[in-house]
């Protein structure tokens, strides 16, 4: 056990364009050494591809970090809608940054258009997801990022963001509680009033 503290939420988040070009080459030797440190044979059969595959694969699981929110959620179009729009149960893979292995679950992600009915494709909702999921996280960072963002791009009246996953950090080792489901949301606007709230609410879960 270290002393407990976990990352601060106030982290900087680095802009995709401040972030040099993924580096294959320095993730597969990294991988190499990592397997040489868990007392592991790199060259045995079937470990000879692994650090180019897990190289591979970082650059697939953490390429959020070279995206913006922007890059994604750019189709608005006006349709005159101004009631409550919600994507539920958005599968979620994400790595936690304390141990770098998954956590899992679903995103409900929900907003009320602002007064010129001002909406994404709701594909792009999910994109969304996907953007942030794909770093080091922790949840309530992730969850703080898709709300805000959001609101920076789509001035809605509201949003509601919940996500409901399962740490394996807390599953497969440490305190192992198989399970245990951590829940985060960010409320913003008029989502925060109790009726709306409410009703958003009840539609994630309701079946
Ligand atoms: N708040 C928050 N904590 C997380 C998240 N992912 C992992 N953690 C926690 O981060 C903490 C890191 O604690 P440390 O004591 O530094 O690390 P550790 O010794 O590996 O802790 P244990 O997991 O308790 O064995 C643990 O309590 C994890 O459960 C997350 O997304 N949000
Ligand atoms: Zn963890």
């Amino acid at each position: 056990m270290t002393d407990g503290s976990i990352s601060p939420l106030s982290t900087p988040v680095r802009r995709a364009a401040d972030i040099p070009p993924y580096d294959a080459a320095r993730a597969e030797a990294a991988v190499r050494e990592l397997l040489l440190a868990v007392g592991e044979d790199p060259e045995r059969e079937g470990l000879r591809e692994t650090p180019a595959r897990v190289a591979r694969a970082y650059q697939e699981i953490f390429a959020g970090l070279r995206q913006e929110p922007e890059d994604v959620l750019t189709t608005t179009f006006d349709l005159g809608h101004e009631e409550m729009v919600l994507v539920k149960d958005i599968e979620v893979y994400s790595t936690c940054e304390h141990h770098l292995v998954p956590f899992h679950g679903v995103a409900h992600v929900g907003y009320i258009p602002n007064v010129d009915g001002r909406i994404t494709g709701l594909s792009k909702l999910a994109r969304l997801v996907e953007v942030y999921a794909r770093r080091p996280q922790v949840q309530e960072r992730m969850t703080t990022q898709i709300a805000d963002s959001l609101v920076e791009l789509l001035e809605p009246r509201g949003v509601l963001v919940v996500v409901q996953c399962e740490h394996l950090c807390m599953s497969m080792r440490g305190v192992r509680k198989p399970g245990s489901r951590t829940i985060t949301s960010a409320v913003r606007g008029v989502m925060r009033d109790g009726a709306t709230r409410a009703e958003a609410m009840s539609l994630i879960l309701g079946k």
